[in-house]
């Protein structure tokens, strides 16, 4: 239960964290370290660092997952001298978030943004052999890491290449100087500060009362069927970015809809995802597959897609060469909305 007082004091510029809850000094925590760049700075030493090369971050492996190392800045001191590379490289890390005892987390990637090229003595395998693991994508990576690794390095490879696609101001063409935690950045010629950009994404779940709506991408893998996604357009409020994406994709109309939960998706360039169950007209259930961004779309009935969630492995070609139906992993909100579809009876029938 919270503590929380509901005054906050600052005190010699560090807030007065007593009868706060731990979430809040938490919070009021990461907001000093994002705000003051002496306080980030000063996190470093304790803190705990994540590797990447490329945007791909470093892994271990153990048995059938990954497990996302840290390293301590005294360790990544001696790799980068190691590598090559000025201990000031690690001004180029970006605040990830903090433990409850506030460890700061931080990631930097040992290739993007290097003002000091990587000594071409010690190449990528190398690298891997000095850290005991491999820089691997992290869209091969992302379903085998727990929930907590799974977060922060989608978050740090969000954070990461935004700041390498946002290196110059767009109104002057002058660099841009990031702050310590990597929150922002600023141009010293006009002062315009540049902040990290999500795009809004919409994913619905469309159920016609009984059955619900699925749908593949030529891109997916083969088999796999998800709920409906598109990107927000500007001006557009989430209920009309539903209604659009649904007629745009299947021809269908959406009657209701009702909010169910968020998450921060990192491919291809860093979205918000807005999952949504809708429902249509009843009678009003044809689809007209749009096939410029559909492969295919149909009606599933409860038990094909109850079936298909208890699939434990389900990317095997069956021996007449097809591969059988199944949803996206645990980790994407696109199994969670699908996964409440079929165990709550009321995301079929909403209310008017
Ligand atoms: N976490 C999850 O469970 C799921 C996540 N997703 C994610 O949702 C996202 C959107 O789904 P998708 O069906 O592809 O979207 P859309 O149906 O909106 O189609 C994608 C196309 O929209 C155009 N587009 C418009 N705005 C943007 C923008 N800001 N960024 C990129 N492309 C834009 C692009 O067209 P053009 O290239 O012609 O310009 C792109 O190819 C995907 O990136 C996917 O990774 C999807 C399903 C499940
Ligand atoms: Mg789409």
């Amino acid at each position: 239960m919270s503590l929380y007082c509901g005054i906050a004091c600052r005190r010699k510029s560090l807030w007065c964290y007593r009868l706060l809850s731990t979430y809040v000094t938490k919070t009021r925590y990461l907001l000093e370290l994002k705000e003051d760049d002496d306080a980030c700075k000063t996190a470093q030493q304790t803190g705990a660092f994540y590797l990447f090369h490329s945007l791909a971050p470093l892994l271990q492996k153990s048995e059938h997952q990954y497990l996302a190392p840290q390293h301590s800045l005294s360790e990544l001191e001696k790799l980068l001298a190691k590598f090559g590379q000025d201990t000031q490289r690690i001004e180029d890390s970006v605040l990830l978030g903090c433990s409850e005892k506030h460890e700061a987390w931080f990631a930097l990637d040992l290739v993007l943004n290097s003002s000091s090229p990587i000594n071409a003595s010690l190449q990528k395998p190398q690298m891997e052999t000095e850290l005991k693991g491999s820089f691997i994508e992290l869209r091969k990576a992302l379903f085998q890491l727990n929930e907590k690794d799974a977060s922060l390095l989608s978050t740090a490879q969000a954070l990461l290449r935004w700041h390498d696609a946002h290196q110059f101001c767009s109104r002057s063409g002058q660099p841009t100087k990031k702050n310590m935690a990597g929150s922002k950045r600023v141009c010293p010629s006009n002062k315009i500060i540049y902040y990290p950009q999500m795009a809004p994404v919409v994913i619905t779940l469309v159920s016609d009362g009984t059955q619900c709506l699925l749908a593949r991408q030529s891109s997916f893998p083969k088999g796999m069927y998800s709920a409906l996604a598109g990107f927000c357009d500007i001006g557009e409020s989430l209920e009309e970015a539903v209604r659009r994406e649904v007629a745009e994709e299947v021809g269908l109309e959406v009657e209701r809809l009702q909010y169910s939960a968020s998450q921060h998706w990192p491919f291809p360039n860093s979205s918000l995802m807005i999952a949504c169950h809708a429902t249509v007209k009843p009678g009003q259930t044809e689809i007209q597959v749009n096939l410029r961004e559909l492969e295919a779309a149909a009606w599933f009935s409860h038990d094909e897609v109850a079936t298909a969630l208890r699939r434990n492995n389900p990317y095997t070609q069956q021996q007449n060469g097809t591969f059988p139906f199944w949803l996206p992993p645990k980790l994407a909100i696109a199994h969670q909305l699908i996964k409440e579809w079929v165990e709550k009876p009321t995301c079929s029938a909403l209310p008017a």
